[in-house]
């Protein structure tokens, strides 16, 4: 039975929590920005919305639904830590340089904090809270036992060596060794970062740990990582559209069409996936360019273009397009599986699609959500849609616990039951409560952190 909002939740709420979670909002300081969405002054447009204040803003909706105590909501909206770091690399030309690093642990109450490692220039500590944040209610929609956290370095790593990314690498590992561990944080892929890295990881925490393959996931598979760990993501991304197309009754992927922005690991990986079922990916773009094809795109052929010329706008299957008219190319489904904050108010009206499947963590803005659902689009959101990749991690982390390695099918076969049940239960809450499916995927993450932070108690 699902749980009714509002007057239910709030009964449910008062059951579970200790009665001192019910007295007067805690003292102390806090920043009203980060714990109710945006300021006055960002409502009246002033300023643009935090990457924390936007999530934040989402959280607060769905915790409108349910009603907990104040005192509660502060403990759900804050990070448990905070850490900044600055590294220091000989660069190969014999000068030094440094980069700030970070790792934000949200929430630990349902299990290790749990999360990817973004190497990029924009990244800074609003971004990583966010980021942060999002798992820990993406492990708890896709009800696997992991907490949330996330970690990046501002740097782009076009501009080093291999050899000095490597070191890099290794030098975040030593910074953060006190707050990682299997059964404390484990670390992932995020964007500009893979296999590569990882392994790297894994080396340099068990050189002081001792063998200790469960301390970072993602990793090669030839190095204990999972079967089925690469294309995780993308794949979960197309489960989570198959799925709501059943839902919505608009029939399978095949024959509609796809708009694709971003073509690393997870954008790839759901073209490749959905042109092998039928789907017609119409027009793709990434960091540098776009191509599109009315007739959709050759997709194995063009990933084969892109890594032999690492240039996708000159792939002759198609004809070149500015990336910035991406978003508004008509189709059926629109994935954003790039950076965060692109589908805003300025452009929300542009979209000519049915469906946003947000692959990317954090694509868009409350206020474009809000375009978006008066404009009749149904938005998968990013803490469902792209909980495929956390899921796989969590596979292969119960591997390297085990020392066992399960086949690709089988890592296949569950990821598509962990999508299939998660999506079940958000659409349940967004069919009977009638409220978005961002929401509803907020809800039904709250509920679950909340339950189990409660039954853990507070001292
Ligand atoms: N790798 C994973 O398992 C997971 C990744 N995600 C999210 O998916 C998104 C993509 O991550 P990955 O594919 O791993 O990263 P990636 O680094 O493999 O690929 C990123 C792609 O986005 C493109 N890109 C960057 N800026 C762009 C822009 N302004 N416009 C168009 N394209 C742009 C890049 O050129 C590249 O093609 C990120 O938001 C990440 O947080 C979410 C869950 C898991
Ligand atoms: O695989 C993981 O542990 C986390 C992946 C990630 O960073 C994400 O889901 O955003």
């Amino acid at each position: 039975m699902a749980l009714s909002l509002r007057k239910g939740a709030q009964g449910l709420a008062r059951q579970l929590l200790p009665a001192a979670c019910w007295g007067a909002q805690a003292a102390g300081t806090e920043a009203q920005h980060s714990l109710s969405g945006p300021s006055k002054q960002q409502q009246r447009g002033m300023a643009k919305m935090s990457h924390s204040e936007a999530t934040n803003t989402f959280i607060v909706e769905a915790l409108e639904h349910l009603e907990y105590p104040k005192r509660l909501r502060k403990l759900l909206l804050t990070p448990e830590r905070e850490v900044a770091v600055e590294l220091a690399l000989l660069r190969d030309n014999g000068e030094v340089a440094t980069f700030n690093a970070y790792r934000v642990q949200h929430d630990n109450s349902r299990g290790p904090y749990k999360g990817g490692l973004r190497f990029h220039p924009q990244v800074d500590l609003d971004d990583v809270r966010s980021l942060a944040s999002l798992m820990t209610w993406k492990t708890a929609v896709m009800d696997i036992p992991f907490g949330g956290a996330k970690g990046g370095v501002t740097v782009d790593p076009k501009d080093l060596s291999e050899r000095e990314l490597e070191i890099l690498t290794r030098k975040l590992v030593q910074a953060l060794r006190p707050i990682l561990g299997t059964y404390e944080d484990i670390p992932a892929p995020d964007m500009n970062t893979g296999a590569r890295e990882m392994a790297w990881i894994f080396d340099e925490y068990t050189k002081f740990s001792g063998f200790s393959p469960g301390i970072v996931t993602g990793k090669p598979v030839w190095l204990h990582g999972s079967l089925g760990r690469e294309a995780a993501t993308g794949r979960g991304t197309v489960f989570a559209i198959r799925e709501l197309l059943k839902a919505q009754g608009l029939g399978d992927i095949r024959n509609k069409s796809f708009v694709i922005q971003g073509f690393g690991n997870v954008g790839s990986w759901a073209a490749q996936i959905l042109y092998e079922q039928g789907g017609r990916v119409v027009a793709v773009s990434d960091a540098y360019g776009a191509v599109a094809n009315e007739h959709g795109l050759e997709i194995p052929e063009l990933r084969a273009h892109l890594a032999a010329n690492h240039n996708l706008a000159s792939f002759p299957g198609g004809v070149v397009m500015p990336p910035e008219n991406l978003l508004s190319v008509p189709c059926d489904v629109l994935i954003p599986a790039a950076i965060g904050g692109v589908i805003t108010e300025d452009n929300a009206n542009d979209l000519q699609c049915k469906i946003v499947a947000e692959a990317a963590n954090g694509p868009t803005t409350p206020d474009a959500d809000h375009i978006l659902r008066q404009r009749g689009i149904t938005v998968l959101p990013d803490i469902y849609t792209n909980g495929g990749g956390v899921s796989c991690s969590f596979f292969e982390w119960v591997q390297n616990l085990q020392n066992f390695k399960w086949t690709e099918e089988e890592v296949n076969a569950k990821l598509e039951r962990v999508m299939v049940e998660a999506f079940q239960a958000i659409w349940e809450l967004h069919t009977e409560d009638k409220i978005p499916l961002r929401t509803a995927a907020f809800v039904k993450a709250l509920q679950r952190v909340t339950r189990a932070r409660v039954h853990r108690g507070f001292d």
